[in-house]
């Protein structure tokens, strides 16, 4: 961190009931030349990880579909959201992370994926940095259920679906997830599934 146009950082705890949410307070160094107090508030939940799971025979991918209650507040009827896999870093290294949580929450245990983007989530009030992956899967690498993790309470509905038809979706405006738009669009330009 080092930015000549920043000084006098404070901050204060608004909130470390689950994660940690702040109030920060600094001067910033406006074009004008004037230095100026600004307030945020920021959101620390870590970073996460994300995979679209695809495969080139059957031409399929892997969404799943979970209850979301922030969606469910803004303009998601039902809050139920189509995504791809993801979850939090818990510690450990992205690439470490998608894997475990491709078994949690899918069911396919996969070897091998690739990193393809890192991107900030919601820059204006979230630290949060985002790891992409994709990453291929056969019937073979199927383990379990997945599901999600019971100890969570998670309720995640695992869909195997044609690759054309989650680009319907993308288009038609059923996959509103930008997480998921972000890896469909790439898999659409690389030509992962034609
Ligand atoms: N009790 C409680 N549980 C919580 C809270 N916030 C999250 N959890 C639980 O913490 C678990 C997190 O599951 P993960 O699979 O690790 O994370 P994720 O929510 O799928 O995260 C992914 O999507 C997010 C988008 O909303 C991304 O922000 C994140 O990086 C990642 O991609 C879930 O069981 C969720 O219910 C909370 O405030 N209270
Ligand atoms: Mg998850």
């Amino acid at each position: 961190m080092s930015n000549n146009k920043i000084k006098n950082i404070e901050n204060s705890l608004l909130s470390d009931n689950y994660y940690i949410l702040k109030k920060y307070n600094f001067d910033y160094l406006m074009p004008n030349g004037q230095w100026v107090n600004q307030m945020r508030e920021v959101y620390d939940r870590g970073d996460g990880a994300g995979i679209l799971l695809y495969n080139t025979t059957k031409k399929t991918v892997i969404l799943i579909r979970q209850f979301r209650v922030p969606t469910y507040l803004n303009d998601n009827k039902d809050g139920m959201l189509v995504e791809i896999c993801a979850g939090l870093l818990d510690k450990d290294n992205p690439e470490e992370c998608i894997i475990r949580e491709t078994e949690e929450e899918t069911g396919y245990r996969v070897t091998s994926v690739k990193k393809v983007y890192e991107g900030y989530s919601s820059p204006g009030v979230m630290t949060e940095k985002m790891h992409f992956f994709i990453g291929e899967y056969t019937d073979d690498m199927k383990v379990s259920e997945g599901g999600g993790l019971d100890s969570e309470a998670e309720d995640i509905e695992v869909m195997e679906i044609p690759f054309k038809k989650a680009v319907n979706m993308l288009h038609n405006g059923e996959i509103v997830d930008t997480r998921t738009i972000v890896l469909l669009q790439y898999a659409i330009i690389h030509k992962l599934i034609d």
